[in-house]
C-alpha cells in the first residue's frame, strides 16, 4: 500500500475508516524513514499501534545518530505528497493523544515535525475547523492526565487540575509526553509550548530566547530592571550585575550580613520559640529571614521583620501581594486581566495599592542610598554598587538615574526573596522525614565544630553555634542534600519564554513567533526517564560519587537555578545563605513537623507550601 497524491483525495473516506486512515498514514510515514515493514496490513489498532512503535524507535534511533539533524523531518518534506484532506489530520491527532498515553515520547520524536509539515502545506485551517475536526478524535482517545477538548481545547484539564499543578506538570510529561503544544480554548487562544525535555530546555536556555513583550506586559511592576530586559540591554545589564556578584567584598557582605541576621535575629527567635513550646510556622520565619538578608544585600539597611512580635512589614506585604497577582497574569488570558486593570476590580486594586506602597518605599530607600554616596560613606551592598557603575561606565544601554536603580532593586528583591526562603522550608520538612539524612548532616557539623574548638576559644562557651562560610564550604553531605531537595522542590517552579522567529527544538517540534513556551523545573527534576526508577524518592547520595566527593553527573541534568547565559545570577549567594542558616539550626536545635499537618505545594509561581510549615523546635543538646 503506498499512498500517491490520491492521498488528498481521500476526503472521500468516512471519517470512521480508521483502518484504512492508519495504514495510509503509516505507509507515507513508513515511506519517510524507509521501514522494512512495507506491506504490514493494519486491520486492527493493535497491529497500527505495534507497528508504529517500532517505526518511533527507528525514526529515534536515526535522528539521535544524525544528532540535531532531523532526517525524519528532511525525508517527509521529500516523500509527501500534497496535503492531505482535515479528516485525515484529525485522525491522526486522535492517535497521538491515544498512543502517547503509553509511549509519548518516543511517538512524538517522529508525529511532531511530521504533523507540523501537514500543517505547513495545508491552507491554513479555520480555528474552528481546527477544534471540532483536530481536536475531536483527542476526546474519544485521550488518557486521563490530558483530554483536549473542541473549543475548549485543554482548558478543562487545566481547570480541574489547577490545585496540583505542579504535580500535574509530571504526570503530563510520564504518561503524555515530554513536549505539548496546546492551542488554548477558541475565545482565548495560547499557542503554547509545554516542554520538560532536558534537551529542549538546554536548547532554549542555550539559544538565550527572549522572556518577550508579553512577559514585560504582565511584569510592568518590575519595570527595565534585569528580570525584564531582553537582548543588549539585558547583556549589559547582566555584564554590570556579574561584576558585582562575583567581586570578593560582596560575596563577603553576603556572608556577613546573612550570618548578623542568623545570630541576632533567628537563633533567639527559636530559643523563645523552644522555651515557650509554641507551634511556629517555619515557612513564615524563613520569609522574614530572606527578606532581612537580602533586602540588606540589596539596599544595605535591615526592615527587622524577623522577630519574636512578627511585626507587619507594609512592603514586604505589598511584595507578597504584587507576587500573587502576578501569578493571576500569568494563568489567565491576558485580555481578562487587562479588562480588571481597566475597571480597576479584584487582584487588580489589590495591585495598584502594592504598587503604590513599593514605589513609595523604595523610592525613599534609594534616596537614603544616594545620601550615603554623598557623604562618601560607601558600603558594599548592591545598590551602592550599581549605583557606581551607573556612573563611571560609559554604556548607554545602562540608563542614568534612580528609576533603574529601583527596577533593579525590586527585581533582585522579587528574585532573592522568596526562593531561598521556600527552599529552606522543603530542606526542613525532608528533615523531619529523614531522619538519617539529618544525623549525617549533624555529624559532618560537629566534625568541623570539633576542629575549630581550639580555634575559637570565646566561641566554646557561647551557644548556639554559627558556621562561617569557610566551615561550610567542603561539607559534602550537606550539599548534596541540599542539591537532591532543590531537585524535588525547586522554588521556581516554571518558567516562559517567548518565541519571535521560527525554531525547531531539539525533538522536531516547530516553533512559531507569537508562541509562548511553558518550561516545568517542578517535572524536569522528577522525570523518571532522567533520574531513574527512585526519582521521586529523597536520596542525597546520587549526588555523591564512590570515592565521596561531589558527583558532577546530576548537576548537568539539574535545572533548578535554569542554565544558559540567564541562569540564576543569584545561585551562590542562595547556597551561603541556606547553607548558614541550615548550619546554625540544625546543629543547634530540632525541628519536629506538628502532628496532622498536611504539607503540599501551592500553585503559585514560587513553590510556597499550601499551609505553610507547622512546627515545634525544641534546643539541641549539644554532646
Ligand atoms: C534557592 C534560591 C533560588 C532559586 C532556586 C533561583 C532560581 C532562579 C531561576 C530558575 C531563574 C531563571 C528564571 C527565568 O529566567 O525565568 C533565576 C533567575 C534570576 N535569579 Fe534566582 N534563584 C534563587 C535565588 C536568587 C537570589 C538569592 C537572587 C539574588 C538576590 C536571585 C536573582 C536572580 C536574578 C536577578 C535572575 C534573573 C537573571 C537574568 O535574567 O539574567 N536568585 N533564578
Amino acid at each position: 500500500m503506498v499512498p500517491s497524491a490520491t492521498s488528498s483525495s481521500s476526503s472521500d473516506q468516512s471519517a470512521d475508516d480508521l483502518s484504512y486512515l492508519a495504514s495510509l498514514i503509516f505507509d507515507q510515514t513508513w515511506m519517510a524513514v524507509e521501514s522494512s515493514l512495507c506491506e504490514t496490513h493494519f486491520d486492527s489498532f493493535e497491529t497500527f499501534k505495534t507497528g508504529l512503535r517500532g517505526l518511533c524507535e527507528q525514526a529515534v534511533r536515526s535522528r539521535n545518530a544524525a544528532g540535531n539533524n532531523n532526517p525524519v523531518t528532511d525525508a517527509l518534506h521529500s516523500y509527501f505528497p500534497p496535503p492531505p484532506d482535515k479528516v485525515t489530520i484529525g485522525c491522526w491527532n486522535g492517535f497521538e493523544g491515544w498512543l502517547g498515553a503509553s509511549d509519548g515520547e518516543r511517538f512524538r520524536a517522529l508525529c511532531i515535525p511530521w504533523c507540523s509539515m501537514i500543517m505547513e502545506l495545508h491552507p491554513p485551517l479555520h480555528l474552528l475547523e481546527y477544534h471540532l475536526i483536530e481536536r475531536w478524535p483527542q476526546v474519544c482517545l485521550a488518557n486521563e492526565v490530558l483530554v483536549l477538548w473542541p473549543i475548549l481545547d485543554c482548558l478543562p484539564s487545566i481547570l480541574k487540575n489547577r490545585h496540583r499543578i505542579h504535580d500535574w506538570t509530571v504526570e503530563l510529561a510520564n504518561s503524555v509526553g515530554n513536549t505539548i503544544v496546546g492551542k488554548g480554548p477558541i475565545f482565548a487562544p495560547l499557542r503554547l509550548v509545554y516542554t520538560c525535555d532536558p534537551l529542549n530546555v538546554e536548547y532554549i536556555a542555550k539559544t538565550n530566547f527572549p522572556k518577550g513583550a508579553e512577559h514585560y506586559e504582565i511584569m510592568d511592576v518590575i519595570g527595565n530592571g534585569i528580570f525584564n530586559v531582553d537582548y543588549q540591554h539585558w547583556h549589559a545589564q547582566r555584564k554590570m550585575a556579574n561584576k558585582t556578584f562575583m567581586s570578593k567584598e560582596f560575596r563577603s557582605y553576603i556572608a556577613k550580613t546573612t550570618r548578623k541576621v542568623v545570630e541576632d535575629s533567628l537563633l533567639p527567635l527559636l530559643s523563645q520559640v523552644a522555651i515557650q513550646s509554641r507551634v511556629a510556622d517555619l515557612e513564615d520565619i524563613f520569609m522574614r529571614l530572606t527578606f532581612d538578608s537580602v533586602f540588606m544585600v540589596i539596599f544595605g539597611r535591615n526592615p527587622n521583620c524577623l522577630s519574636i512580635d512578627f511585626p507587619c512589614n507594609e512592603l514586604a506585604q505589598a511584595i507578597d501581594d504584587m507576587a500573587e497577582v502576578l501569578t493571576y497574569r500569568h494563568v489567565l488570558p491576558s485580555s481578562w486581566w487587562k479588562l480588571c486593570r481597566w475597571f480597576m476590580i479584584g487582584p487588580e486594586k489589590k495591585f495598584v495599592e502594592a504598587r503604590k506602597i513599593i514605589d513609595h518605599s523604595l523610592e525613599s530607600y534609594i534616596l537614603l542610598k544616594k545620601d550615603d554616596l554623598n557623604k562618601e560613606e560607601q558600603d558594599n551592598d548592591m545598590i551602592t554598587s550599581f549605583a557606581l557603575h551607573q556612573e563611571m561606565d560609559n554604556n548607554d544601554l545602562i540608563p542614568k538615574g534612580n528609576a533603574f536603580l529601583r527596577d533593579n532593586g525590586l527585581s533582585f528583591l522579587f528574585a532573592g526573596k522568596d526562593s531561598s526562603s521556600t527552599a529552606l522550608a522543603w530542606f526542613f520538612w525532608l528533615m523531619t522525614r529523614n531522619p538519617s539524612v539529618e544525623a549525617n548532616i549533624i555529624e559532618e557539623l560537629r566534625h568541623v565544630r570539633e576542629k575549630n574548638k581550639d580555634k575559637d576559644d570565646g566561641l566554646k562557651a557561647k551557644k548556639p553555634y554559627v558556621f562561617s562560610v569557610e566551615d561550610l564550604k567542603g561539607l559534602v553531605y550537606l550539599h548534596a542534600s541540599l542539591c537532591e531537595s532543590l531537585r524535588l522542590y525547586p522554588p521556581v517552579p516554571a518558567t516562559y519564554r517567548g518565541v519571535e522567529k521560527e525554531d525547531v527544538l531539539p525533538d522536531g517540534t516547530t516553533l512559531k513567533p507569537g508562541m509562548k513556551i511553558l518550561i516545568s523545573m517542578y517535572a524536569l527534576g522528577r522525570m523518571e526517564s532522567v533520574w531513574g526508577k527512585d526519582c521521586l524518592e529523597y536520596r542525597p547520595e546520587r549526588w555523591i560519587d564512590e570515592n565521596g566527593k561531589l558527583n558532577p553527573v546530576p548537576l548537568t541534568k539539574f535545572f533548578t537555578f535554569f542554565a544558559g547565559p540567564r541562569n540564576c545570577i543569584g545561585k551562590d549567594m542562595a547556597f551561603t545563605q541556606m547553607k548558614i542558616v541550615i548550619g546554625a539550626v540544625l546543629f543547634n536545635f530540632h525541628v519536629e513537623l506538628v502532628e496532622g499537618h498536611a504539607v503540599r505545594p501551592k500553585p503559585s509561581m514560587v513553590l510556597h507550601m499550601q499551609n505553610g510549615l507547622k512546627v515545634r523546635i525544641r534546643k539541641r543538646i549539644a554532646e
